[in-house]
């Protein structure tokens, strides 16, 4: 919702749009052509996708906040890989565009709001990305923006390591996506402590400073410790069981506290191991860099370690500060 504003203030999305072969007169849709982004709508508790449109470009409707937002959020996403990894959109090729284009728009990546009915979840389906409106309490509408960056990087992973959606490799899965939520959240409103918070713009609006996951702290201590929120954020306690395809939004605790650690520095609580921060820009150049050269499908925590290594050797050398703290960031979660 706090884009809202920006589409108020200035014409965010402006001028005609090219509509399949004819040009439609002074009609603003959500659809950016030079980001290939574009934003769509289910029809109300419908399966039917429709182009939302606008007479003024003043975007104020209350079913359009989270059109904005929405948008803002994929507009978002696709600048941070572009500036800052040189990645041109989710599949590294301006795309996937496929969807929009089979569906009435120009060849675009996506994003579609207003799915199902007081659906509690966001989601890329492999092609494009779906929010849901929430029910109110538990989440209202899911378009923040590190939820709808930690969803299109599930887009990223797909193209590049694949890592398979279980276990710890689904762990690792989730935690790269919170890891570039918070990165393009960070790249765009600057770093504060929400930064390392996911979901805590939407997560239940009654409750103000909670949060979907914590990075820099998965047991979120501070609120009484071992909780709802309570994920793990050392090897030790990772969970064995079969739910949530093998606890992967609750193992991701692990890997997104060792970034947290490699990124902002700190001494882990359990195992007391130090870790000198570099900076979150090098740690996520260097987890950028592991997903993209030497992350697979099958790769668990330990391989995980191993690609971020190679990674920060490949970008600042065996011997460097970078090098050195990311070794100890595992060992700090008990990994290697
Ligand atoms: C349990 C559980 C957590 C999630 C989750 O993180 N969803 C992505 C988000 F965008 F909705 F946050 N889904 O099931
Ligand atoms: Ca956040
Ligand atoms: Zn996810």
């Amino acid at each position: 919702y706090d884009n809202l504003q920006t589409a108020q203030g200035t014409s965010l999305y402006s001028g005609t749009v090219t509509i399949g072969t004819s040009v439609s007169a002074s009609k603003y849709y959500p659809e950016d052509l030079t980001r290939k982004v574009g934003t769509f709508t289910y029809a109300n508790g419908t399966s039917t996708v429709y182009r939302i449109a606008d007479t003024d470009d003043v975007w104020n409707g209350s079913d359009q906040r989270v059109v904005v937002d929405a948008h803002f959020g994929a507009s978002m996403v696709y600048d941070y890989f572009k500036t800052v990894h040189g990645r041109n959109g989710i599949d590294g090729a301006g795309g996937p565009t496929a969807y929009a284009a089979a569906n009435g728009g120009a060849g675009l990546i996506s994003s579609i709001v207003r799915y199902s009915t007081a659906y509690n979840n966001a989601f890329w389906d492999g092609t494009k990305m779906t929010y849901g409106d929430g029910d109110g309490s538990t989440f209202a509408p899911l378009v923040s923006l590190d939820i709808a960056a930690h969803e299109m990087t599930h887009g990223v992973t797909q193209y590049e390591a694949n890592l398979t959606y279980q276990n710890e490799s689904g762990a690792l899965n989730e935690s790269w996506s919170d890891v570039f939520g918070a990165l393009v959240e960070r790249y765009v409103y600057g770093e504060s402590t929400d930064t390392w918070k996911i979901g805590e713009d939407c997560y239940t609006p009654g409750t103000s400073g909670d949060a979907l996951r914590y990075m820099d702290d998965p047991h979120d201590a501070s609120n009484g410790g071992y909780t709802s929120n309570d994920d793990p954020d050392h090897y030790s306690e990772r969970y064995t069981g079969t739910s949530d395809n093998g606890g992967v939004h609750i193992n991701s605790g692990i890997p997104n506290h060792a970034f947290y650690l490699l990124a902002k520095g700190g001494t882990h609580h359990l195992s007391g191991v130090a870790v000198t921060g570099i900076g979150a820009d090098d740690a996520g150049k260097i987890w950028y860099k592991a997903l993209a050269d030497y992350m697979t499908a099958s790769t668990n925590f330990a391989g995980a370690r191993q690609a971020t290594l190679s990674a920060a050797s490949a970008l600042f050398g065996g011997s460097s500060a970078q090098y050195t703290s990311t070794q100890s960031a595992w060992c700090a979660v008990g990994v290697g």
